[in-house]
Formats: C-alpha cells, structure tokens, sequence
C-alpha cells in the first residue's frame, strides 16, 4: 500500500473514512516478526540502523518490554520516520476528562454486584479520546500492574489531534459503529465484533465510520496480552495466530499544528508538533498494533456433560507474575453449540477469586434475561471478587425445564475481563444515573425446592 500522505480526518459520517477502511491490506499473524515499507527503500536491510537510514529518514526503536526480557516475551519495533519522535516541544498537563487511572482510591472497593447501562449521549463534537470514561480497575499504573476499564461514546472523528497511552496497551472493543485506527504503523480497521489493539506508547488517532461509537476498553498495565497456552486443546484451537492482523505501513507527511495527547501515570498531557507524529515510512518488528475478528474464534466446549469454565473461550492473557494467574483476561462468548446431556447448561451459580467485567457487544446472553433494563448491549456488570451471581432467575427456571435438545446459542456477543484483583469503580461510575440500582433483584424470588 502507498503512502497516505495527507491527512483525511474527515467528519463523523462522511464516507471518505469508510473508503479509506474498506480493503485495507494487513499483514498475518500474532507476535510475528513483521516489516512492512510505505515506499519501497524505505526499509534497511541486513541492519536496524545504519549510518544513514535509507531516504534520509530517521531510525527510531519502541520498545514494549525490557532489552533484556526472554526472547519469547520480547517486545519491539523498528521505525524509519520523516522526524525521530524526540523532536517534540513540552508537554503540558491538560484536563483528563473522564479518564481515571489506577490505584483507584476515589471509592471503597465493592463487594456488591453492580451492572450499567450504556453510557449516555456525549454532546456534540466528542471524539473518541473526549469520550473515554473511567468505570474502575486495578493494580497501579506506575507498577504495570492490573487494569483500567474504560467505556467510550464518541460522535465526531478526532482532528488535529493523535493520542498515545504510556501507561498500557489499549484493547478496543467496539459496539457500535465502525473505527478507522490511524496509527504510527498504518491504518487497522475495526468494526463491531471487532476487536483493536494499540500497543503501549504507540500513537495514534480514531476517526468514526458511521456517526457514533460506543465501546469498551482494557487498558492493560501490565504484561503485553498473548495468546494462552493450548494445553491438552492441541496446536490449534481458540484464538488462531494466523488470524491477527497488524497493519500495512502507512504515513502522513504533514507540516503544522497537531496536538499530541499523551496519557502518563494517570495524567493527560499535551504538546503541540509541528508536523504529524503518524510519519512512520516503514517499520518492521514485533511491537505491532493488531485486529482481530471474534467470529473467528474457535470455540471449544463439552461434548458430553456439565458447564466448562469460561477459561476455555480466553482470547488473550495478560500473565501475571504467577503462573495461570492472569492480570487480566479476554474472554468472549461467541455462538457456540450446547449439547450437554443432564446439564444445567447456562453459567452455574458461582463465587469466583477472580474478579469479572462482562460487557455485551450485540444480542443477548445466555445467563441473563434481554431487554431493556437487564444485560444490554452497551452495558457492563462487574462481579468483584467472591460476590454470588449467576443465572438470574428467569434464566434458571427456563434452563431448569428445558428439553435438552442441541441447541445454537447465535444470538449475542458477550465478553469479559477476568482479573485476578479486585475492581474498583471510579466515583463516576458507583454514582453514575446509568448505574441500574435494582440490579440485586434478579436473582430475587429463587424458589426454594428442596424436599427431604
Ligand atoms: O458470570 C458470568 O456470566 C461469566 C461466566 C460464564 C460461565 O460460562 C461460567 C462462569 C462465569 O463466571
Ligand atoms: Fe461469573
């Protein structure tokens, strides 16, 4: 793909972004050694950085883990730009908005089940960056450890202005409308059922292809999300590494005014360049943004009897410092066929160590009744660490008497993030309007049954 040399920010709505998104080319594959060049050339060979890099660029390395972290676990890219980033003015602080950052201290962690309804309609000429909102998380930022969570509702695509988070990688999972990501290493397109990733540090602006967006967010402080292990599954299965998708190069060349809206340790901060930092000509390395479609998700399920647990749809992990013990994982709940005999065959009734986000991408959910004021696409629960929750109450009575015929579950796109700390809720969020105070009623009026 050539380079896109002028910048198309375009207003939400307008169908050049669309044009733009609409065969993209990508490059395949998860954690792999890429290189891509804008203009062929543009690429050394045989060396990162030589004496002069090849069309008078700049040699430039990100590096997203430790030089010496283990070569499995190693994280970084090579990128040959029109300025090295060091080219900046100061950054100054600006507003953060509704974007909060760990430790979350601005409320008692709760032990309560809590469920939202979608965030409500931002005003007019929101971009995705103004959009974010904070519902909570875990760990400290400054540690690289743990989580944030984040919703965004936007109406207008960002303009003039690019965005880059020190503090995680940033998963994006739309709901609705569709994203054009224009990022340091090219364009990713990801739309909902998609889901986005943009590595720590790399920057990058959001431009809307329909005139919202609504979505979700993981920030991930810590360790760089990979795919799990596969165990006993096999060499295949889950998430299938072919099927990640990093970007082709890509650059602007654009002389005056952007802004850049750095994210550092919980604080925004702002500079103005003098040229467009998404000038990256070519670049190769491991260090990659990605999409990933959740349709292709291999689903792997029981064939005989009982309910697994959700760790078998994990998409991505997050590892912590002990073994199995996830940061934070990715799971989703996609269509899937359930043909357990003489099985209970929604989410059991459950306490669980770790804590959970869910969060509804299209459709409905197997464990919780539809419509509005229940689970709803848009929406989130959080079942903190221990809390009881599982199926409400309708759910059960109807699973309960079910003909245990086999039977498709295709009706919705549901996901979690699963952690092992507690989540704390951002002030906004434990007194948002949209919080649905009544939530505790639907696992209200479970019969008692027992016969002795
Ligand atoms: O609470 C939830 O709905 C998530 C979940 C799903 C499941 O199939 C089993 C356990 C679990 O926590
Ligand atoms: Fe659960």
């Amino acid at each position: 793909m050539s380079g896109d040399r002028t910048s198309t920010t375009g207003r939400a709505g307008e169908g050049e972004a669309r044009k733009t998104a609409e065969g993209l080319g990508y490059l395949s594959g998860f954690g792999n050694e890429h290189s891509s060049e804008a203009v062929p050339g543009a690429l050394p060979h045989g060396r990162n950085s030589p004496q002069r890099a090849p069309l008078g660029l700049y040699a430039e390395q990100l590096s997203g883990s430790a030089f010496t972290e283990p070569r499995a676990h190693n994280r970084r890219s090579w990128l040959y730009r029109i300025r090295p980033s060091a080219a900046h003015p100061r950054f100054t602080r600006v507003d953060n908005g509704g974007v909060r950052t760990a430790p979350f201290t601005e409320s008692a962690p709760d032990p309560n089940r809590l469920r939202w309804n979608p965030l409500p309609e931002p005003a007019p000429g929101t971009d995705f960056l103004a959009g974010l909102w904070t519902l909570g998380g875990n760990g400290d930022a400054a540690q690289r450890t743990g989580m944030g969570i984040h919703l965004y509702h936007a109406n207008a695509s960002m303009t003039g202005r690019v965005f880059s988070d020190a503090d995680g990688e940033l998963l994006i999972v739309p709901e609705r409308g569709g994203l054009l990501l224009r990022t340091e290493f090219g364009l990713l397109h990801a739309e909902p059922g998609e889901v986005a990733l943009i590595p720590r540090g790399v920057r990058f602006r959001v431009e809307l292809l329909d005139a919202s967006a609504r979505g979700y967010v993981c920030e991930n402080y810590g360790a760089p999300f990979q795919l799990p292990d596969l165990g006993p599954i096999g060499a295949n299965g889950l998430a299938n590494a072919r099927d990640f998708r990093a970007p082709v190069a890509a650059y602007e060349d654009v002389e005056g005014p952007v802004e850049v809206v750095n994210k550092f340790c919980g604080n925004l901060w702002h500079a103005t360049y003098d040229h467009s930092p998404l000038d990256v000509v070519a670049w190769h390395g491991n260090h990659v943004p990605y999409v990933y479609d959740l349709h292709r998700f291999n689903v792997i399920g029981s064939i005989s009897y009982d309910h697994p647990d959700p760790s078998i749809f994990t998409v991505l992990t997050s590892p912590s410092d002990t073994p199995g013990l996830a940061g934070v994982d990715f799971v989703v709940f996609a269509p899937r066929w359930l043909v357990g005999e003489d099985t209970f065959r929604p989410p059991y009734f459950h306490r669980n160590v770790m804590s959970e986000y869910m969060g509804l991408i299209e459709g409905a959910y197997d464990a919780k009744a539809a419509g509005e004021g229940g689970f709803v696409p848009g929406g989130g629960s959080l079942h903190n660490m221990m809390s009881a929750h599982g199926p409400d109450r309708e759910t059960f009575e109807k699973a309960s008497a079910a003909e245990l015929r086999p039977q498709k579950i295709d009706d919705g796109l549901a996901f979690m993030f699963e952690t092992r700390w507690p989540v704390t809720a951002t002030e906004q969020a434990a007194q948002a309007s949209h919080l649905q105070r009544g939530y505790d009623d639907v696992w209200q009026g479970l019969e008692r049954h027992f016969r002795n």
